[in-house]
C-alpha cells in the first residue's frame, strides 16, 4: 500500500520505517529541512536499537522517502498518518494546534478518497476536530480514524513490529476494511486488531499511559512506606507482582516517571476530565506523588552531608529518562542537577547515549566525562539516575579508586545491598533494607 506519515519525529520515523519494512511505499513528511535532509542522506535522527538496519534497507530499496513537500508526500498515499506532536498547552490539555494545522492543508490538497489517521496522543473529540478542519476546505469524500501508538522508546521496533495489540477508532466500515488490510502481516503473527468507536479509542491511549502512572507511582509510595515500616520494597513486589491479577511489570519503583508521554498525557488526561466538570482525584495524587519523587534522593544526600551540599561535587550517571534511548525529556536526572546545584554542589555526568542532548539545554552548568569511571574523578558521591546496562555490573574497584568519598545513592535500585555493603560503600537506594539472608523467589518470605 502506499502511505504518507506526516511528522517524522519519534512515532513517524519508527511507523514509517516499519510499514516499509512489511512492504508498503511510505513517503514521510517533516516541515524540519535539516532532518528530512539527514533521513534522506542515510543519517538516522532517533536513538533507537534496531530501528537504523531497516532504516537503511528500506531506504535503499526506496520504500521509504523523505519530503518537507506535504502535497508531494500525501498525493498518492492511500492512507495519511499524523504523527505529530500534542506538547502540553498553558493549561496542560493537549494542544491541537500542529494536528488542526496539518489537517487544514489536507483538506485544500485532497483530490481522492484517503483514510486519515490520527497516531499522536489526543484528546477524545480529536477525530471530529481533524475531520471538520479538512472540511472546511474539501469536496472529496475521505474517513478520519483513530489509531493511537502505545510503542516504547528504547523497544519501539519490536513493539510496534509486534505490537500487544492494535486499537482502531472508527465506524466506517470503508476505513475498517483499509486498516484491516495494513495490519494484515501484525494480525497474523497472532496479535490483535481491536476495533472499536473513536472515543474509545482515543480515551484508550490516555488511560493506558495513566494506568501505568499509576502503577509506578502506587510503588514509589509502597518504597517511600518501606523505607518507614523496616519493610523491603524487592520483596513487596515480588510478592505481589506473582499475582497474574497486578503482573510483574512495570512495578519498580525508582525516582519517578518521565519522558515525552506519561507526564504529559496523565495532565491532558487530568484536563479533559476537569471540562466535563470531573474531577481525576486518582490521578491529581500520581501528579503530585511523581513531582517528589523525582527528587526523592536529595534530602538523602543532604542528610548524609550534614545538611550542607556547598562545595559538594557529585558524579552522576545516567541522564536519559529511561535506558537505551538519547531523550532526556521530563528525566528525573534533570531535577536532581537542578537541586543539587541550587544547594551549591557541581555535578559532573556520564550518559552513553544522551549526553549531546543534555548539553542543548544545561551547557555550562555542569561537566562531562568521557566514560562513567572518568565522571567519579574527586567525586563526594556517585549518584544514579538512569539503568543503563553498563551501570550494572560495574568494577567497584575502579569506582572506589576514581571517587573521593565512598557514598552511593542510587535511584534505580542496581545493587545487591549485601555484595556492595561488603565493598565498603554507604549505599542507599529507594526503599530497600539489607537482607539478613539471601532471598529468593523460592525461599518462604513467611513462616
Ligand atoms: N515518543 C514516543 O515514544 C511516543 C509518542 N506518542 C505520541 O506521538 C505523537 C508524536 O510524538 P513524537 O514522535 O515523540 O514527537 P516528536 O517531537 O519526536 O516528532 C514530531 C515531528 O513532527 C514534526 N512536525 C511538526 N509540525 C509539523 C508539520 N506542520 N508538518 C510536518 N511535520 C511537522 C516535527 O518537526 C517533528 O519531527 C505525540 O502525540 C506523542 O504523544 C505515542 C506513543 C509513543
Ligand atoms: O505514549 C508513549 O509515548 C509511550 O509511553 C510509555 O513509553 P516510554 O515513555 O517510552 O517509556 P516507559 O518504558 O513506559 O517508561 C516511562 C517512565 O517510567 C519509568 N518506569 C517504568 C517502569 C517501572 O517499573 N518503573 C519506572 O519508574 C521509566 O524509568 C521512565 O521514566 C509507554 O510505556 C508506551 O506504551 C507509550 O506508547
Amino acid at each position: 500500500m502506499k502511505i504518507a506519515v506526516v511528522g517524522t519525529g519519534y512515532v513517524g520515523l519508527v511507523t514509517g520505517t516499519c510499514f516499509a519494512e512489511t512492504g508498503n511505499t511510505v513517503t514521510c513528511v517533516d516541515i524540519d529541512q535539516e532532518k528530512v535532509d539527514k533521513l534522506s542522506n542515510g543519517q538516522i535522527t532517533i536513538y533507537e536499537p534496531g530501528l537504523e538496519k531497516i532504516f537503511q534497507r528500506n531506504l535503499k530499496e526506496e520504500r521509504l522517502v523523505f519530503t518537507t513537500n506535504l502535497a508531494d508526500g500525501i498525493r498518492d498515499a492511500e492512507i495519511v498518518f499524523l504523527a505529530l506532536p500534542t506538547p502540553p498547552g498553558e493549561d496542560g490539555s493537549a494542544d491541537l494546534k500542529y494536528v488542526l494545522g496539518v489537517a487544514k492543508e489536507i483538506g485544500k490538497l485532497l483530490t481522492d478518497y484517503k483514510v486519515i489517521v490520527n497516531k499522536s496522543t489526543v484528546p477524545v473529540g480529536t477525530a471530529k476536530k481533524v475531520r471538520d478542519a479538512i472540511a472546511e476546505n474539501c469536496k472529496v469524500e475521505y474517513d478520519v480514524i483513530s489509531n493511537p501508538e502505545f510503542l516504547r522508546e528504547g523497544v519501539a521496533v519490536e513493539d510496534f513490529m509486534k505490537p500487544d495489540r492494535v486499537v482502531i477508532g472508527t465506524t466506517s466500515e470503508r476505513a475498517r476494511k483499509v486498516m484491516s488490510d495494513l495490519y494484515a502481516p501484525f494480525v497474523r503473527q497472532g496479535n490483535p486488531v481491536i476495533f472499536m468507536d473513536e472515543a474509545s479509542s482515543e480515551l484508550t491511549k490516555y488511560a493506558a499511559n495513566s494506568f501505568l502512572a499509576v502503577k509506578i507511582s502506587f510503588m514509589n509510595e509502597i518504597a517511600r512506606l518501606c523505607e518507614k515500616l523496616g519493610a523491603d520494597v524487592d520483596m513487596v513486589r515480588r510478592g505481589i507482582g506473582s499475582d497474574d491479577r497486578i503482573g510483574k511489570r512495570f512495578l519498580f519503583p525508582g525516582i519517578g516517571y518521565g519522558g515525552s508521554c506519561f507526564p504529559k498525557d496523565v495532565q491532558a488526561l487530568v484536563r479533559s476530565a476537569h471540562e466535563v466538570q470531573y474531577d481525576f482525584r486518582i490521578l491529581e495524587s500520581v501528579m503530585a506523588v511523581n513531582e517528589d519523587q523525582k527528587t526523592f534522593l536529595v534530602p538523602k544526600i543532604k542528610k548524609y552531608f550534614g545538611d550542607s551540599l556547598l562545595g559538594k561535587h557529585f558524579a552522576l550517571w545516567g541522564l536519559a529518562f529511561k535506558p537505551n534511548t538519547d531523550d532526556i525529556r521530563e528525566a528525573p536526572a534533570l531535577y536532581i542537577i537542578k537541586a543539587l546545584i541550587g544547594e551549591g554542589a557541581t555535578v559532573t555526568v556520564f550518559d552513553p547515549e544522551a549526553m549531546n542532548n543534555v548539553r542543548k539545554v544545561m551547557d555550562n552548568v555542569i561537566n562531562y566525562a568521557e566514560s562513567q569511571y572518568e565522571a567519579l574523578d574527586g567525586a563526594d558521591a556517585l549518584i544514579i539516575a538512569t539503568e543503563w546496562n553498563e551501570f550494572r555490573t560495574p568494577d567497584f574497584g575502579r569506582i572506589k579508586e576514581r571517587m573521593k568519598g565512598n557514598a552511593i545513592f542510587d535511584g534505580r535500585n542496581l545493587f545487591d545491598l549485601g555484595e556492595i555493603e561488603k565493598l565498603g560503600f554507604h549505599y542507599e537506594s529507594i526503599g530497600r533494607k539489607p537482607v539478613a539472608a539471601p532471598v529468593t523467589e523460592s525461599t518462604p518470605v513467611t513462616a
